[in-house]
């Protein structure tokens, strides 16, 4: 791993470490350990995840592997995935217009500079009210999978919104296990635009964005008539991603800026 390239990107503020790894150097088995290691904040690169660019066995441009920055790997990731596909174009990988294989299926992707637009797989596994008794309190929740599953609680006050606390209750609680779930606290501020704010699972924490909490949120608050397609999504961050999708929802999109930050190398005590 030592004096490996690494690439730092944000997705709306969902921030992670990328490394191009076309070749196959590093030891696969050993990506959960790099997440694990190089996300933590403070004592090594920090980052709310790792993504590993890798040639595909199917027919896309490149597969990725995720990681969250506990070690636990994903299925998928909205602003991961409009970082890799970004990194992709500009180490000319790919075009502009690329694919990449996931664990949630193929992924379209389109680059036009800093914006990028992603084609997500259908939604699958729709849940609406579900009722859930958290220490004597009954919330009514839905549930969805983007790629990766979220549970959404509607609220009319987001800044007072419990995100850590509720949101580990409902991330942990058994009805969603044992894979478990996000949480995104959402608030419809009209009927194209929501405000979210997320619980990640892996992270275990508020992040600043989530691409594939921004989709669930805007298909849960379509499917109960709140909200129109495109719909723009107001992340913690203060970003704005939009989301747009056919009415029966097999086409789903999700786009809003990437940054590039910074690029390095990795020295071995970041592994400590
Ligand atoms: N931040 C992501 C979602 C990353 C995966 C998630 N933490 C999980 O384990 O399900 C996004 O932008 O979609």
């Amino acid at each position: 791993m030592k004096n490996i390239t690494f690439y730092k990107m944000t997705g709306s503020g969902n921030d992670f470490i990328l490394i191009d790894d076309m070749k196959k150097v590093l030891d696969k088995k050993q990506f959960p350990f790099f997440a694990h290691k190089l996300c933590r904040r403070t004592w090594s690169v920090g980052a709310d995840g790792l993504i590993i660019l890798r040639p595909s066995d199917k027919k896309a441009d490149f597969k990725w592997y995720f990681y969250n920055a506990d070690g636990s790997e994903a299925e998928m990731c909205g602003n991961g995935g409009r970082c890799a596909a970004r990194l992709a174009h500009l180490l000319s990988i790919t075009g502009q217009k690329l694919s990449f294989e996931t664990k949630a299926g193929i992924i379209q992707a389109e680059v036009e500079q800093n914006l990028v637009k992603l084609q997500l797989p259908p939604p699958t596994d729709l849940d609406m009210n579900i009722k859930l008794t958290i220490e004597n309190s009954s919330y009514t929740v839905h549930f969805i999978n983007t790629g990766v599953p979220h549970t959404i609680f509607l609220v009319k006050d987001l800044e007072k919104a419990p995100v850590l606390s509720l949101g580990r209750k409902i991330r942990f609680h058994s009805y969603f296990q044992p894979a478990g779930t996000n949480v995104d606290f959402v608030k419809v501020l009209s009927e194209n635009g929501l405000e979210i704010r997320t619980y990640e699972r892996g992270v275990e924490g508020e992040t600043l964005a989530c691409g594939t909490g921004a989709v669930a949120s805007a298909i849960v608050a379509y499917k109960l008539g709140l909200v129109a397609s495109p719909v723009k999504i107001k992340v913690r961050s203060g970003e704005i991603l939009e989301v747009f999708f056919s009415p029966t929802l097999k086409e789903v999109f999700l786009k809003g800026e990437v940054r590039l930050v910074c690029k390095g190398k990795i020295c071995e005590e970041a592994l400590k």
